[in-house]
């Protein structure tokens, strides 16, 4: 758990909050202690939950072997949300998990392989429960909380680079095994073209943008990358190197098309999200 040199009792009225941009103070400014004075000043509680994020989003880019943090209360942004989680367990309030979401705009390939973009699919960008409290269930009722909160179906989550440990998450809650092969850094599972109107709040807006057929390219990407990466000495999500990667996972992990032939045509386009 992580414990902080003030009470975040006040923060959390319940164990799990959920915090947008508009309530932090990205930058160094000094927080009015009260709210009442000083208007201009960003208030002590928005203080208190940057400094939250910024040290879980440090805890998380460390679990994972990355270098820089994809969460931090700068890089936060409008559209995007993170849960907090905390409890008391230890006899004082400690935090002991965060899950950061947002829509991304992705091309994306169904299984058939036919290349599509769609807008604002609902994406999991980061998260981290404290090592002392990694695999108790605290994960999945941080993502239970998630999911009702954004109204998304787990099938319909696509996740960003995910992490070995992720992967066997989202096998074991949600039996989510089988993935539809990528160009980019986002997983997806089979599930996620099921229904064409996706039937979440934010995953709208399917475009097919185009019937170019390719026959597949594995999610494993990212690891790929890594190996790339490796000899370069450069860390990010695509780099994980620790344990973040080294659990038991890999048992049953499947794409759900063959293996790669795309690479001829694609690695010359980009695939990356749009944003
Ligand atoms: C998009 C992304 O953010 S990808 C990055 C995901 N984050 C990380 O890898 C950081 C380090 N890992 C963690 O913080 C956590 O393990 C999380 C967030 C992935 C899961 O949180 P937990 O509280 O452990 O989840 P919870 O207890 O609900 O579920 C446990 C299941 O998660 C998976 N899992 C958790 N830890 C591990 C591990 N060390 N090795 C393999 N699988 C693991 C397993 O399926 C496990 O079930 P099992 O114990 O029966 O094998």
């Amino acid at each position: 758990m992580v414990e902080f040199a003030f009470d975040i009792k006040h923060l959390f009225p319940q164990s799990i909050i959920r915090v947008q941009a508009h309530s932090l103070s990205p930058n160094d400014a000094p927080c009015r202690p009260y709210p009442h004075t000083n208007r201009g000043q960003p208030t002590r509680s928005s203080c208190r939950l940057s400094e939250i994020l910024n040290v879980m989003g440090k805890l998380s880019a460390d679990a994972q072997g990355l270098r820089h943090a994809v969460t931090s209360a700068e890089k936060l942004a409008p559209d995007q949300v993170v849960y907090l989680m905390a409890d008391k367990a230890a006899g004082h309030w400690a935090i002991t998990g965060l899950l950061k979401v947002g829509t991304k705009d992705l091309f994306v390939f169904d299984q058939g392989g036919c290349y599509r973009r769609f807008n604002k699919t609902p994406a999991i960008l980061d998260f981290y429960v404290h090592e002392s409290r990694q695999r108790c269930g605290q994960g999945k009722l941080l993502f239970e909380w998630m999911l009702e909160k954004q109204g998304w179906s787990p099938q319909k989550c696509s996740v960003d680079r995910p992490s070995n440990k992720m992967l066997a998450f989202m096998a074991k809650h949600y039996d989510l095994v089988r993935t539809i092969p990528q160009g980019n850094n986002f997983v997806l599972y089979e599930g996620f073209f099921d229904d064409p109107i996706p039937t979440s709040k934010s995953a709208s807006g399917l475009q097919a943008t185009g019937s170019i057929r390719n026959q597949s390219q594995g999610h494993f990407k990212r690891q790929e990358h890594e190996q790339a990466q490796a000899g370069h000495g450069h860390a990010n999500r695509n780099t994980v190197q620790n344990d973040a990667n080294s659990g038991p996972f890999s048992k049953d992990q499947k794409t759900v098309s063959g293996t790669s032939l795309y690479r001829r045509r694609w690695n010359s386009l980009t695939f990356a999200s749009m944003q």
